[in-house]
């Protein structure tokens, strides 16, 4: 190979990982004039970040401290998408967080522009996201940027780091064996999508007394239902019994639900991590250096871009 073809092939920063973490942190490295590639394991659409619902709200994340301001940065740029032009997935939608309360919150909902409280909760319009779509335009915007993705699974970085100066990890729940991090934990969670009975705005409740919570989206392709928070079970395949007691659970809220015809089930493990997430850089052995920006728990969606340039920043 020629100099100029190595030039040519060669690139400034890999990431490992090609969920909504990966693909938006590589965006940003990318628009700021560094050559990025994206390795993932998988395709875009079968990764934990196309299963999520997907609803901008901090929810089953840590550290507080840190996540407000995360997910306040990327709020700013879901609104900004939202009212753009193209296929960006992004849509601004009001609903009701049942039972919610300001006082609950964090500092962060105070900057909730238009949220209120009502008789049944928090009344907001915040971004739904449409993560199929989403993901796949996030890869048509890395591209634009002269990136690109590759189908690639690795198990350990040096491989990466033989071609790169710099890696990121982006691997979500990979993080475990790859890093490895022994405080990285699935956190499964079942959906049901139905077709819409005619509703327009979301709604979440959760119970106190069990990991459920209630919530359907309306989205393009159906009305989401959801759902569950099983840790540590990493079944990928849906349950009969808990589909059928998401859809009754949902159904007490709007009863039109209840004879929806299902059109599919999601399920996905959120790659949830003791501590929180964890964005922070080391040296590698032969001198490359590795940021990580992984364990984003529930959501992954609602801090993504605050955590791409949170993570952007160690890169230098
Ligand atoms: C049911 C459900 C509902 C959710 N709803 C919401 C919501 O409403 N709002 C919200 O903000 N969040 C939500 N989430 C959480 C959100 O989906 C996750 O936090 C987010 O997807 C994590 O993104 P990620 O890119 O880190 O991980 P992933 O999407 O899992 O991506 C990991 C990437 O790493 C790659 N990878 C892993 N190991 C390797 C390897 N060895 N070699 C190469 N590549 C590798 C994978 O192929 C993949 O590309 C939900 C999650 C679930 C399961």
């Amino acid at each position: 190979m020629t100099d100029a073809a190595k030039v040519a092939d060669g690139a400034d920063v890999i990431v490992v990982g090609g969920g909504v973490i990966g693909l938006t942190t590589a965006v940003t490295l990318a628009e700021r004039g560094l050559r990025v590639r994206v390795w993932s394991r998988d395709p875009a659409g079968a990764t934990t970040s196309a299963v999520a619902g997907a609803l901008w709200w901090p929810y089953r994340i840590e550290p507080a401290e840190r996540v407000g301001a995360w997910s306040l940065e990327t709020l700013a740029v879901y609104e900004e998408l939202a009212g753009g032009p193209g296929a960006t997935g992004v849509r601004l939608v009001a609903g009701v967080h049942g039972g919610e309360r300001f006082a609950a919150l964090g500092p962060w909902a105070a900057e909730l522009k238009g949220a209120v409280e009502v008789a049944e909760g928090l009344r907001v319009t915040l971004p739904l996201l449409d993560m199929p779509v989403h993901l796949a335009w996030l890869e048509r915007r890395l591209v634009a940027a002269g990136g690109a993705v590759e189908r690639r699974a690795v198990d350990g970085f040096a491989e990466a780091a033989a071609q790169a100066p710099v890696v990121v990890n982006c691997t979500g729940l990979g993080a475990r064996e790859l890093v490895p991090d022994a405080g990285v934990r699935a956190v499964r969670g079942q959906l049901v999508v139905v077709e819409n009975p005619g509703i327009t705005e979301w709604f979440t409740e959760a119970d106190p007394a069990s990991a459920a919570t209630t919530y359907f989206f309306p989205q393009p392709a159906g009305l989401v239902l959801g759902g569950t928070a099983e840790a540590d079970d990493e079944r990928r395949e849906p349950d009969a019994m808990t589909a059928r007691e998401i859809v009754a659970r949902c159904a007490r809220v709007r009863p039109e639900i209840a004879g929806a015809r299902v059109l599919g089930h999601r399920v996905g493990l959120r790659p949830v991590r003791e501590g929180g997430v964890r964005i922070e850089s080391e040296a590698l052995p032969g001198g490359g250096l590795l940021v990580h920006n992984y364990g984003h728990g529930g959501a992954g969606v609602t801090v993504a871009w605050g955590c791409a340039r949170a993570a952007a920043a160690l890169v230098g």
